[in-house]
């Protein structure tokens, strides 16, 4: 059995939870139950505080877990990373007062920096041989220097509008983060088999996720044309229809140029295109 860690509660919580769905993984919703066995997969879910993810998979106490860069560089634990989610994307900045004039980090020389985040600040600050003051609080930071605590702030950022009501400005970007797949070092054969049967479940909704499945018809003496602005999986499947002159074309394509590749089919004479989105796709 593999034990997976996520986050209890809050902004990791939901895709982490959409991921195992994705991948088949079914796991009850029993409120208040900390650690949750899935009804179809030999994985349980202990729920923790995010700050807690990473020691937890270090010390083997889970096998794998979902995290935050931020947090996972922070904690500075001995875990290892599987994968890049793509969620929970955001940033690790330094911000201002917006009516501060700035004139680069040197500005935080012999200043007052809330955050919770003091390892990967502290580092920041050696590298940039700036010497500043962190002080160390562990939510509300954007409030700290309006009520004199600070004069600055190193924080998540995302869209911004944290800081914007907050009258700061971000002057330095200092990491970027998102959902990590951690893991213990050194798990057994038969864990990391199970690890390795997720991973392949995960990558065939990773491949669908920017692809439609796409079904044309054409005229027979177009078909050529039309093949040729295709970048499909390998080559289009081509069905016969009824009408001996004209003929069914399936494929795969991706978001990125799909209106572009669409507006060529149908100047090439391509009708009835119906676009399907893709659940899985194994390579
Ligand atoms: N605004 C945001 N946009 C995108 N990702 C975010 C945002 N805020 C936080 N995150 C990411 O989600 C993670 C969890 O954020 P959340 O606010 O739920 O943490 P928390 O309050 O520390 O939760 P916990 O109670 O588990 O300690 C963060 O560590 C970060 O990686
Ligand atoms: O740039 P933005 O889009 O405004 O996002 C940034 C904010 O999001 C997070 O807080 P969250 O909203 O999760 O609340 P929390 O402080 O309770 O964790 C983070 O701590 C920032 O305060
Ligand atoms: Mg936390």
């Amino acid at each position: 059995m593999l034990r997976i860690a996520v986050q209890s509660k809050g902004r990791l919580f939901e895709d982490t939870m959409r991921l195992l769905n994705e991948a088949d993984i079914k796991i009850g919703s029993g409120k208040r139950t900390l650690l949750v066995q899935a009804s179809n997969f030999p994985l349980e879910v202990l729920y923790l505080r995010d700050d807690d993810i990473p020691q937890n998979v270090a010390t083997g106490i889970a096998d794998i877990g979902v995290v935050g860069e931020n947090e996972y560089v922070e904690r500075d634990e001995d875990a290892e990373v599987i994968c890049r989610l793509g969620f929970s994307r955001c940033r690790l900045s330094l911000a201002i007062p917006k009516s501060v004039e700035y004139n680069g980090p040197s500005w935080f020389n012999g200043k007052k920096i809330a955050t919770s985040y003091p390892n990967i600040l502290r580092k920041y600050l050696d590298d940039n041989g700036i010497s500043a003051e962190i002080h160390v609080i562990t939510g509300s930071v954007e409030i700290c220097p309006g009520i004199g605590l600070a004069d600055a702030i190193f924080d998540i950022v995302s869209s911004g509008s944290t800081l914007i009501s907050n009258n700061l400005r971000e002057v330095e970007r200092v990491m970027d983060s998102e959902a990590l797949l951690i893991a213990c070092k050194g798990m057994d054969k038969d864990k990391k088999a199970l690890l390795d049967e997720m991973m392949f479940r995960f990558e065939a909704v990773r491949n669908a996720e920017d692809k439609k499945y796409i079904r044309m018809n054409v005229p027979n003496n177009r078909i050529d044309e039309i093949i040729s602005v295709l970048p499909g999986l390998k080559s289009p499947t081509i069905i016969p229809l009824a009408d001996k002159d004209w003929c069914s074309v399936h494929t795969v394509l991706g978001e990125k140029r799909f209106w572009e590749i669409i507006g060529k089919l149908k100047e090439l004479g391509a009708q009835g295109i119906l676009v399907t989105p893709i659940e899985k796709m194994i390579l």
